[in-house]
């Protein structure tokens, strides 16, 4: 990958310590991860090791004080080499960007330095069966007992939910007050009385597995993360993050794909000469090129700005927005280039953009960002 505009060298030489175990450890697994859908739970030690599972967190809780753009370039190099793995990572930060943002010393404390060491796995539970794309319907009820409070409901697409040490939940403690009555909860995965269903057959980031997770158990008080009513606010900025997250595995999957469409352009003969000769292919090439660079550029603004502690959600959206299509198409470009061998399972064409697909649609579909962008503009 060529340098790019803010990019220290901390954060090169982080990002490339990451994108030699990348290469070296996941890269050659990626199509067996794939083919047999092997969790990608199982690197989470060797990965902490890197830093990686606490990248996102401050030295004082276990982090290695990168700077987000160092983030970008490491949660690229690896879904550069394995998208599943990327995947499971960003749900593992989505649950400890929760305890970060919404929490207190004590609890983050309590989770955060096993979640940066590798010995618990975080799992985030926002999405249900009718809430999705609009968390603020939410049906899931905490309901104060004493010094707990009951908690009952199912969650949807919960990755990471079946190795999971914890599980930072999302439920209505006031269920008339709309988005202000919502609060989150750390849980303790092996709580009695929570179901995790079998996985879900999915298209793609098949190591990266999503449950069901229904919940009737009681939660300690002293594990909801801040006042009652602040869990809205903190998910809609742990979003903010974990949309960056999704644009760098976005602009991963686009790097390999389109590094693999360029070699076997230069390589792939055709009436006695290369592929890379022809416009056509040529043209191909760069719209590719064009709208990686595109999509770097703006998720390395994003970055910049979330690095200054500015506000960033509509950057954020547009940075997910920009480098979740721009991977839609590059791999479905890169695929095309490769004529019917693509199509085959040989390569890995078929997988990026199995990969890809998900990338458009979790964490906020294309179409929210487009509502988060708009309403930053006209607020
Ligand atoms: C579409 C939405 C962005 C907006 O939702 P609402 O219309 O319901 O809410 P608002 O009226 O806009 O806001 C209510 C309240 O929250 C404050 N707010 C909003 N955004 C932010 C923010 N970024 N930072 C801080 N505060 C924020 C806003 O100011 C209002 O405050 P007041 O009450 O006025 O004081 C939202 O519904 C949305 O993002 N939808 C998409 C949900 C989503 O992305 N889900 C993905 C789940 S995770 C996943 O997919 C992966 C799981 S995994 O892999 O296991």
């Amino acid at each position: 990958m060529s340098e790019r505009l803010g990019i220290t060298e901390d954060d090169r030489a982080i990002a490339d310590a990451v994108a030699r175990f990348a290469q070296n450890e996941l890269a050659p697994q990626a199509h067996i991860v794939d083919r047999d859908e092997i969790r990608t739970t199982r690197y989470a030690s060797q990965l902490a090791e890197l830093g990686v599972m606490g990248m996102n967190l401050p030295e004082r809780w276990g982090g290695i004080g990168a700077s987000p753009a160092a983030l970008i370039l490491s949660i690229a190099e690896i879904a550069k080499a394995c998208g599943s793995t990327a995947s499971m990572i960003g749900a593992h930060y989505l649950a400890t960007d929760s305890i970060l943002i919404g929490g207190d010393d004590m609890i983050r404390d309590r989770y955060l330095p096993d979640a940066a060491s590798g010995a618990k796995l975080g799992a985030f539970a926002l999405t249900e069966p009718g809430a999705g794309s609009n968390p603020a319907g939410m049906i899931t009820r905490a309901e104060r007992e004493g010094e707990h409070y009951r908690l009952r409901g199912v969650k949807q697409f919960i990755s990471n939910a079946d190795d999971a040490g914890f599980i930072v939940v999302y439920a209505k403690t006031d269920p008339n007050a709309g988005t202000r009555g919502i609060s989150a909860f750390v849980v303790d995965r092996h709580t009695p009385g929570i179901t995790v269903s079998a996985p879900e057959k999915l298209m793609g980031i098949r190591g990266a597995p999503a449950h069901e997770v229904t919940f009737d158990c009681l939660v300690p008080v002293a594990n909801r993360l801040g006042e009652e009513g602040a869990g809205f606010y903190t998910a809609m900025k742990v979003l903010d993050n974990s949309r960056l997250d999704v644009a760098a595995t976005s602009l991963g999957l686009s790097e390999a794909a389109l590094a693999a469409a360029v070699a076997w352009a230069k390589e792939r003969k055709v009436g006695g000469e290369p592929l890379a000769n022809k416009q056509g292919i040529q043209w191909m090439l760069a719209d590719m090129k064009l709208r990686l660079e595109a999509a770097w550029l703006i998720t390395l603004q994003a970055a910049a700005k979330r690095g200054a502690g500015e506000k960033f959600s509509d950057y954020s959206a547009m940075a997910k927005l920009c480098a979740s299509e721009a991977a839609g198409f590059i791999t479905d470009t890169a695929l095309q280039v490769h004529g019917g061998y693509g199509f085959t399972r040989e390569l890995p064409l078929e997988r990026l953009v199995r990969d890809a697909r998900i990338l458009r649609i979790y964490e906020g579909a294309s179409e929210i960002q487009r509502t988060v962008i708009a309403r930053a503009m006209v607020a």
